[in-house]
């Protein structure tokens, strides 16, 4: 699913409104329509309504859901804040079609405003503001806001929350934004939705599909992407009768350190549980005779060192590579893995300590082979990136980050984000903050291990590979709660969520 600015959002409303046989009117009278039933299916008449609107379509939309909850006898009282003295015309057609069904509740505000009381039982639509926003809010707005925010009613927000940009907030107040208990949007997501610190302004979302152009949609140019199951589950590749384990790709880990075992425990049972044909796990011998237990389906090749990842290996027999999880940092292993990195010809993905290790040696960075794929937390980014200010500031550097090393960076936290050195944005939509636990990252690194060895372009491997994850992780919550939720039972749920996506149509 694409996610469109919202420049782009007004322009697939003209577009489908000159082109699609439909009057803009209707289309706002389509959205009000599926928000007023949104509300009504959540809260029964004995809630009041009451509406916050501006002066522009997104006001208009509100005044359009008052009518149909109105004729619907929920109670309704409407405040329409007029402070220019103009009014768009759809705005002002729902004004006059308040007033041939003999609604009466409804005041407009120029200057002062005297504030309804509001409590817990009501239940207020903020039509402020939507795609039209063109600043932050600020004074006699940015107090409207806080008022509702202050109060104890719920807030249901059309299209986003007022005073919310739809991508950039960098410049935003949070004080002068609304904090909404449900956002209604309309057709597709705003970026805005994914960031981790806006969870709170926007509460639960939803997306109405109002008809806007699919053609428009289609062809519309945005960085920005949401994964769907349905690409995902092309991209897995049916195996032929006369398979043989050759033919899936012979994956090299290295992983583990002193106390560390566990970590490449981790990664090569779920590298075995997506596909791989052979892993070979390379490992310092304290963990030999674990790795051997407890993944014997995996080869094992004992380092030099005793205790830590020492000396580069041979790449000649392996289709793919994962290094990093629980290496360490030893000064050895750093020099050992830019050894390692410094003739790899075959796909790689860099997690955990191999991050750090980057991060410590900075001067390292630009000998990473092309198209390695990096799958960094927020914390180990930042490292690598230096401190952002919030979410888009972070995507920004990151998308930087990625053109310049001509790399992947899987971005992991909730809506985990795959960065393509050609500045796109995947979002995964898949997973749940019981996957907020130690390990569940070698565990994706192990998927995108298998994926690459297969023979899955880097981009594949890395949006495959969060998508499963996140599913694996999904099925796993559905049995233990996200409390109880392990790194180990997203593995065990491997099985059902690879069988789910290849039934996925
Ligand atoms: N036919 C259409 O175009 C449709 C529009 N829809 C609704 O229309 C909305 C967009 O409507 P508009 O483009 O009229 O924009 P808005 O209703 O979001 O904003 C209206 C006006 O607010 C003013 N404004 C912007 N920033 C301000 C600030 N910081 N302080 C004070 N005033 C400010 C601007 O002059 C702008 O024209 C969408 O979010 C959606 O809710 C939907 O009804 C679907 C159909
Ligand atoms: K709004």
């Amino acid at each position: 699913m694409k996610i469109l600015t919202c420049t782009q959002q007004k322009e697939a409303d003209a577009y489908t409104i000159a082109n699609n046989n439909i009057l803009s009117i209707n289309l706002m009278e389509k959205a009000a329509s599926l928000i007023a039933d949104e509300i009504s299916k959540r809260w029964d008449r004995s809630h009041r309504i009451v509406v916050f609107a501006g002066a522009g379509n997104n006001g208009g939309d509100a005044l359009a859901v008052a009518r149909l909850l109105f004729s619907k006898s929920y109670p309704v009282e409407i405040y329409l804040f007029n402070i220019k003295g103009t009014i768009s015309e759809d705005c002002m057609t729902n004004i006059q079609r308040l007033q041939q069904c003999g609604f009466t509740d409804y005041h407009e505000i120029s200057n002062a405003f005297e504030p309804p009381k509001l409590t817990a039982e009501d239940v207020v639509v903020d039509g402020l503001f939507g795609s039209g926003l063109n600043k932050p809010l600020s004074g006699g707005f940015a107090s409207v806001v806080k008022y509702i925010n202050a109060s104890n009613a719920q807030v249901v927000s059309i299209d986003l929350p007022s005073g919310l940009m739809g991508e950039d907030n960098s410049n935003n107040l949070r004080t002068n934004i609304i904090r909404a208990d449900l956002t209604l949007s309309i057709q597709l997501p705003k970026l805005a939705f994914l960031f981790p610190e806006n969870e709170d302004i926007v509460g639960e979302w939803k997306t109405l599909d109002i008809g806007i152009s699919q053609e428009f949609i289609a062809q519309a140019d945005t960085p920005y992407i949401i994964t769907e199951a349905s690409e995902m589950s092309q991209l897995i590749k049916p195996r032929k009768r006369f398979a043989f384990k050759n033919n899936f790709g012979h994956a090299l880990l290295i992983a583990g350190s002193s106390g560390m075992a566990g970590a490449s425990i981790l990664a090569a049972r779920a590298c075995l549980r997506s596909g791989v044909g052979l892993l070979t796990i390379h490992t310092p011998v304290c963990n030999h005779d674990i790795l051997q237990t407890a993944v014997p389906e995996a080869m094992v090749q004992n380092d030099v060192h005793e205790l830590y990842f020492a000396e580069p290996v041979d790449l000649d027999n392996y289709q793919a590579i994962a290094i990093g999880p629980g290496i360490g940092q030893e000064e050895e292993t750093a020099l050992a893995t830019f050894d390692q990195l410094a003739d790899c010809y075959i796909p790689a993905v860099l997690d955990a300590d191999a991050i750090n290790i980057l991060s410590s040696h900075r001067n390292y960075l630009n000998r990473l082979p092309r198209r390695s794929i990096l799958t960094p937390h927020i914390g180990e980014l930042e490292r690598l990136i230096g401190r952002c200010n919030d979410s888009f500031d972070r995507l920004t550097k990151a998308k930087e980050l990625a053109a310049y090393l001509q790399c992947y960076i899987v971005l992991k936290g909730a809506y985990s984000t795959v960065i393509t050195p050609e500045g796109k944005f995947y979002f995964n939509p898949t997973g749940n903050p019981g996957m907020a636990t130690g390990g569940s990252g070698d565990v994706l690194t192990g998927i995108i291990l298998a994926l690459l060895a297969q023979g899955h372009s880097q981009e594949n491997a890395a949006r495959l590979g969060t998508f499963v994850h996140g599913l694996a992780g999904d099925i796993a919550c559905r049995r233990t709660g996200e409390i109880s939720l392990t790194a180990s039972d997203i593995i065990a749920a491997l099985p059902e969520a690879w069988k789910e996506l290849c039934e996925t149509k």
